[in-house]
């Protein structure tokens, strides 16, 4: 049977050859990049480009341990993601980056800001107004953290006396 071109794979039309973009190392004005990523062919949408969902998942896990740094609490969830705008995406082999910053400390929240850009075209892929995570005592319920401002260091992780005690 003819297949219809709805049921077509995908296939990524080859972009043309262009100059590598010039980007700051880690910083804009905005976040402070951290983790990068490969897109692999398991990261891909019906489009064959790079699927929000994995992007997401990323986003997610970033902010969450930026927070646990951050409030000194591994019980620390997401509460709210604000307006995801996906301004580009990215092709397999394609190399992105994420970035955070903390926007404000509340009494039990911490609100971030992100963006993530394509390390190869050099274009923004998504910006996030907001990413609130808030930390918790062990009943689960909203737990104070004490803190004001951002630590450039590991100093708010929380110790167990029973692990990595030589
Ligand atoms: C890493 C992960 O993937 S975690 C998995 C996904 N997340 C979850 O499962 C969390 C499920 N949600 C919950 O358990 C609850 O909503 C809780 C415990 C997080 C919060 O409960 P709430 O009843 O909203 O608590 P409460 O009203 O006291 O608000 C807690 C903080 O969140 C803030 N907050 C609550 N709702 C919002 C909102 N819509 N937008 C922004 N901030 C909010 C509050 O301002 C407060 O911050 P502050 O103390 O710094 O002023």
């Amino acid at each position: 049977m003819e297949r219809t071109d709805d049921a077509q794979t995908p296939t990524t039309t080859a972009r043309p050859p262009r100059a590598a973009p010039v980007l700051s190392h880690r910083e804009d004005a905005d976040v402070s990049y951290r983790t990068r990523k490969w897109v692999k062919p398991e990261d891909l949408n019906a489009n064959g480009t790079l699927f929000g969902g994995s992007l997401l998942r990323w986003i997610d896990e970033e902010a969450a341990i930026y927070a646990i740094i951050q409030l000194g609490n591994r019980r620390s969830v997401t509460k709210l993601i604000s307006e995801i705008n996906f301004l580009a995406s990215a092709e397999q082999g394609d190399m992105i980056e994420m970035g955070l910053r903390a926007v404000s400390f509340g009494r039990t929240s911490l609100t971030m800001r992100a963006k993530v850009r394509n390390i190869i075209t050099g274009e923004v892929i998504l910006t996030i107004d907001k990413i609130v995570f808030v930390s918790l005592d062990d009943d689960g319920n909203p737990k104070p953290h004490g803190y004001t401002d951002i630590t450039y260091d590991r100093d708010r992780l929380p110790r167990e006396p029973s692990r990595g005690a030589g």
